[in-house]
């Protein structure tokens, strides 16, 4: 291998008769008057005579056949190999031409590509095309991972892609960019598996119902296995976790109500006025619904009559408590507003938000545990405004705390984590979860909250936060907007950007600025796997065939059945069937077993026998 053709500081050519490059490997130049520089392939080419070589578009530079030939290569007969290599660090004069070059050893890349151990680290992967270093790597690098790939569990081949967890106090926040089906869901998968490796706490907001970790892979040989069982939890926003009402600032209450749906700056202040400390639910509830039906009387007289009319003690009360509700604030709050609030209270009250609280998220915290928070993504946008909100000051409140010497309760670091993470900051316009994201991607790294944020759309995210992931993890990407925002928020080249589209799921460039660069990485076998791999048709063959089971379970102690009795099992059938079934349905279902063959049907004189 040696260099050909015109040389700059920063990038060479590299040619050879015998040995293929791949991209992202690393070579050594031995320059003789600069000494030993380190490269990465960013291109490779093959040449034959009979095809002409193009490199991105240009025919090929001539300095490189010519000098190719002048060093001795036959390029009329052989097969010519060539990389387009970037020099890690400037050279200080262009590099000579000739110069021989060579794989690199372990120990000479080490530095470039190992930058924490697997004990403190997040073992993520395998960095591609780096199995020719592995030879000399320090044992406690070897086997650490496996891959998943053709169909198989792969034994890791190559230096092992380790995150520095440390670094991220200084660089903290992660953004995972990927198409759909690129990977990234599975990704995320083990970056969870290794932060529970670590005991490390993290909220994880999960609009997909897939964040499980109870199942194991089956390609998972039985000392790979883990149990999770214990350091993580799915909890449902509505049914295990909600919002304390009495715990509400008016702040957060109108962040829910907006999130709920928009609020107006009428209604902003109809909350202002109407909300009293301590309310509980159901007082500021009488309140708004008091102050509307006044409001729907009309008028001072009008309500006066109905004190005046009314027949029981209870009624008048009810009506003088409206009368002085309306007295005191209908000029101040219109009718529409405080129906407006109203009807958003109810809805957010309907879908069970304050119907519990987040304790056990903060004590899940506290122990270092996974708290996988679940709902729809319109639940979890407003959930998550509220629990976000309150998780990071009480983090904030502590830290502060510690610097002004005084006392306030422990909570731990820890990290956010979010797919379609656009929809919870999204660019262009408003929204509640916004803006307390925003405020961690620029302030969270003082207090040791990080964000990993990811997304199908990078285009779509709040571009300050983008803009904060110090670390991005760049799946397959086909749309060109996104390839554009990409190539704008990270240090990819223009190379790597023209990859994108291609990449295999699970194939990966992580740009870093620990890493100073980017790296180009197969994330690892995940030891888990989401509840939602079964194929579809997988799915419903096997509800089918368990339908079918308890179906048999239940008739075959009634064999033999005449089709005349039908009517007079029916009942018991669907009692213990646990569903309603009419005639048909049950003959229905008689028809499938005999199809399948669990019973045999007869025809008889008094009609079709099963038996
Ligand atoms: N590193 C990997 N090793 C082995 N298989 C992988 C890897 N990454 C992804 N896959 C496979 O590729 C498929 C798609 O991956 P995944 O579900 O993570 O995509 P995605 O980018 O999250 O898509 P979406 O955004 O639509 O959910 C999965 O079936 C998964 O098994």
């Amino acid at each position: 291998m040696k260099v050909v053709g015109i040389t700059t500081q920063q990038e060479v050519y590299i040619g050879s008769k015998d040995r293929n490059f791949r991209i992202n490997e690393f070579l050594i130049i031995m320059d003789e008057a600069q000494g030993d520089l380190m490269g990465e392939v960013v291109e490779a080419n093959t040449y034959n005579r009979y095809i002409p070589l193009n490199i991105n578009g240009d025919l090929v530079d001539s300095s490189v056949l010519e000098s190719l030939r002048a060093i001795g290569y036959n390029i009329d007969e052989d097969t010519i190999y060539i990389a387009k290599v970037r020099l890690i660090n400037e050279a200080q004069y262009p590099v000579e031409t000739g110069s021989d070059v060579r794989v690199p050893k372990f120990y000479e890349v080490k530095d470039f590509m190992v930058k924490a151990n697997k004990e403190e680290g997040l073992v993520l992967g395998l960095i591609r095309n780096t199995d020719q270093m592995e030879e000399d790597m320090d044992e406690e690098l070897k086997n650490i991972l496996y891959t998943f790939e053709d169909d198989k569990l792969q034994p890791q081949k190559g230096i092992p892609y380790i995150l520095d967890l440390k670094s991220m106090h200084q660089y903290p926040h992660i953004g995972v960019f990927g198409g759909s089906g690129s990977g990234k869901s599975f990704g995320l998968r083990v970056v969870l598996e290794e932060l529970m490796k670590l005991n490390i706490p993290t909220i994880v907001l999960d609009p997909h119902f897939e964040m499980d970790f109870s199942e194991m892979q089956e390609y998972l040989p039985d000392d790979e296995k883990e149990d999770f069982s214990g350091k993580f939890k799915c909890l449902q926003v509505g049914y295990d976790v909600g919002v304390k009402f009495e715990d509400l600032s008016p702040q957060d209450l109108k962040n829910l109500l907006d999130a709920s749906s928009t609020l107006t700056d009428a209604m902003n202040n109809v909350v202002d006025i109407l909300y009293k400390r301590k309310d509980s639910y159901q007082s500021f509830h009488d309140r708004l619904k008091m102050l509307s039906e006044a409001q729907e009387e009309g008028s001072q007289e009008k309500i006066k009559r109905r004190i005046e009319e009314a027949t029981t003690t209870a009624e008048t009360e009810a009506w003088k408590k409206r009368k002085e509700l309306y007295d005191s604030y209908d000029k101040t709050c219109p009718y529409s507003s405080v129906k407006g609030i109203f009807w958003r209270l109810r809805k957010l009250y309907n879908e069970g938000i304050f119907s519990n609280d987040i304790h056990e998220i903060e004590e899940g915290l506290k122990l270092g545990k996974l708290i996988v928070v679940q709902g729809s993504t319109r639940m979890l946008q407003v959930f998550s405004t509220y629990l976000l909100n309150n998780l990071y000051h009480k983090r904030r409140d502590f830290k502060d705390a510690l610097y002004k010497h005084t006392t306030s309760d422990y909570f731990p670091p820890f990290f956010i984590v979010t797919d379609e993470s656009h929809n919870f900051a999204p660019k262009g316009y408003e929204c509640p979860s916004k803006a307390v994201l925003k405020e961690i991607s620029q302030e969270g790294r003082k207090y040791g909250v990080f964000l990993i944020l990811a997304t199908q759309r990078p285009t779509l995210l709040e571009e300050t936060i983008t803009a904060q992931l110090n670390t991005k993890f760049i799946f397959r990407t086909v749309r060109s907007s996104d390839i554009q925002t990409i190539r704008e928020e990270t240090d990819i080249k223009e190379e790597e950007a023209r990859r994108l589209p291609y990449l295999k799921s699970g194939d990966v460039f992580i740009s870093s600025a620990t890493m100073g660069r980017t790296i180009y990485v197969r994330i690892r076998a995940s030891k888990t796997r989401s509840p939602h791999t079964l194929n579809p048709f997988d799915e419903l063959k096997k509800y089918s065939k368990e339908e079918e089971e308890k179906f048999y379970r239940i008739i075959k102690d009634k064999l033999p059945i005449n089709e005349s009795q039908f009517l007079s099992i029916l009942g018991e059938v669907e009692k213990e069937y646990g569903e309603a079934i009419n005639m048909d349905q049950l003959k229905e279902k008689m028809e499938k077993l005999v199809e399948s063959e669990k019973i045999e049907k007869v025809a008889t004189p008094f009609g079709d026998m099963y038996k």
